[in-house]
């Protein structure tokens, strides 16, 4: 020890050592001051001080933002829905709200502010939540969004491993458990997409469609649910997709909304008409959900992917086009082949879970690659309303589970009019709902299909004799009584697809491998 001590240097030796390397470093501050701008001084010392602070400090921080690649981060997802749950007292603020106005006085659901702290535990493991959005500067793109979780470094490896997957597992039990659905509509503005509660009464037992019909997409969407080790080992997308066609007021709308409150799926409503561009259409479809239902309605309202687009790209460049040219917002600048690439090209694999529904009165307008086998699974006619239609309204709208020996008359007379002409659902729903008394509703209906059938019958002559002397007077409305015999053909013309109302079923056409 005495040794140890007589080595050591003496005061004024040490005291002499630190005065020259306090001159030193004076020295060298100096020059730098004189020599190194000032920007250049500052950014050396953030730059130290960071390496320092990252080297000492016994923090990990993880940054979760709202997009991966070029996808949503699911990650992200899963902390909104779970966050919320873990707000507790040491929580300095909230965001508090609903958008449900079918229940004004429901407690308000909860958010997470911007800049708002939340702690969380797992394991053992102290966690501290921050949410942060940076406003971007371009109109159209949005704010960027991200989660900061920070805990001790030594818990990192467990928190990436375990911690971010229980998130996930927990966040989808929360939406598993939700009361209500939501439906989603892009807002090109904000570039994304917007939601709204959505709280739809049609379910099966609503709809009036043919029972086999209705047995039939009850038990496709049933075992679409459960097939998907079965998609994975055919090499599939979890995907299916039906294309509702058929006039207006048929119900498209109304299987949409079934089929949602089925599965329990949200809807994401895009309207195809906004959307500008191919990259602009996978950006929007890779922000949607799994578990979801992506509608676009009157598909054939979209010129690029009509039939008439094919035919336009086979003209001849100098052959004149007569037709007048599709104002711009009903022509997007989505091409065909890119919507296809969704539905069974290389983007169709993201994403699992999801429903496409395309909707158009207009089938033959469609371009024929869109029908082609393997594009969409089913083809579903929605058709004008039957007997067995009418039936299944009149037990929702009347309450008439059974038609007693009252009603079988009136009941029996309507059977023959809905038979002999075209009317809709939606029309026969609009007359029951006249009345709550049912004979005074069902004595209404009888009225309003005898004229319509008057109607159409006076429109086939019109019809008939504008064709004949080919040009478009009008002439006199009131017809001459056609025979029974020339009713029968009139109606044989006039309505091709109404025969197609009893074969409903043939028309469904099926392509997934293993549905028969
Ligand atoms: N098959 C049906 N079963 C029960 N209700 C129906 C049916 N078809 C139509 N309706 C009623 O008529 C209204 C309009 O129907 P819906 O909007 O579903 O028809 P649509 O075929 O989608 O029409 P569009 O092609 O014009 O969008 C609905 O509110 C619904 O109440």
């Amino acid at each position: 020890m005495a040794t140890l001590l007589k080595e050591l240097p003496s005061f004024s030796v040490l005291l002499s050592a630190y005065a020259s390397i306090s001159a030193m470093v004076m020295l060298i501050r100096t020059i730098l001051n004189e020599m190194v701008p000032e920007r250049m001084r500052d950014y050396i010392a953030s730059k130290f001080s960071e390496l320092t602070s990252t080297y000492f400090s016994s923090e990990f921080t993880f940054f979760i933002e709202d997009r991966w690649q070029a996808s949503d981060n699911q990650l992200f997802r899963a902390a909104e829905v779970y966050l919320p749950t873990r707000i507790g007292p040491s929580s300095d603020s909230l965001l508090v709200g609903f958008n449900d106005s079918n229940e004004p006085t429901a407690p308000p659901k909860r958010s997470i502010p911007v800049n708002c702290t939340i702690m969380d535990d797992f394991e053992g493991i102290r966690l501290e939540w921050t949410f942060s959005s940076i406003e971007t500067k371009k109109c159209y793109v949005p704010n960027k969004r991200y989660f900061a979780v920070t805990c001790k470094k030594s818990a990192r490896e467990r928190v990436e491993q375990r911690y971010f997957t229980y998130i996930s597992k927990e966040a989808q039990v929360i939406l598993n458990k939700r009361e209500s659905l939501s439906i989603y509509t892009y807002d090109q503005d904000c570039s994304m997409w917007e939601s709204a509660v959505f709280k739809h009464p049609a379910k099966f037992e609503t709809l009036a469609i043919e029972p086999k019909l209705k047995q039939f997409i009850m038990g496709d969407l049933d075992s679409f649910g459960k097939r998907k080790e079965f998609f994975e080992n055919v090499g599939r997308a979890w995907k299916r997709g039906y294309l509702l066609y058929g006039p207006p007021g048929t119900g498209k709308s109304s299987l949409v909304a079934a089929i949602a409150n089925y599965l329990s799926y949200d809807i994401y409503d895009l309207q195809f008409q906004i959307v500008r561009n191919d990259a602009d259409l996978r950006r929007i479809l890779t922000s949607t959900t799994n578990r979801s239902i992506l509608l676009i309605e009157d598909i054939d309202c979209s010129t690029n992917v009509s039939r008439g687009r094919a035919q336009v790209k086979e003209k001849p460049e100098d052959e004149e086009d007569d037709e007048p040219k599709s104002p711009s917002a009903i022509d997007p600048g989505v091409t065909l082949s890119g919507l296809l690439n969704f539905i069974d090209g290389l983007w169709s694999s993201c994403g699992n879970e999801r429903i496409i529904i395309f909707t158009t009165n207009h089938k033959e307008m469609l371009d024929p690659a869109l029908l082609r086998p393997g594009r969409m699974d089913v083809h579903i006619y929605m058709g004008y309303c039957t007997p067995a239609a009418f039936r299944k309204l009149s037990t929702t709208y009347l309450g008439i589970k059974e038609a007693g020996i009252k009603e079988a008359k009136l009941f029996g007379c309507i059977d023959e009019l809905i038979e002999s002409i075209e009317v809709t659902p939606a029309e026969v729903a609009q007359q029951l709902m006249i009345s709550d008394d049912p004979k005074t509703a069902l004595e209404g209906l009888i009225d309003f299909l005898n004229v319509k059938k008057k109607k159409t019958e006076e429109g086939v002559v019109e019809k008939e004799e504008k064709t004949e002397e080919g040009d478009m007077i009008i002439k006199d409305k009131s017809p001459a009584a056609p025979t029974a015999e020339q009713r029968q053909q009139q109606k044989m013309k006039r309505m091709p697809q109404h025969h197609e109302k009893k074969g409903i079923l043939e028309k469904i056409k099926t392509k997934l491998p293993g549905i028969n």
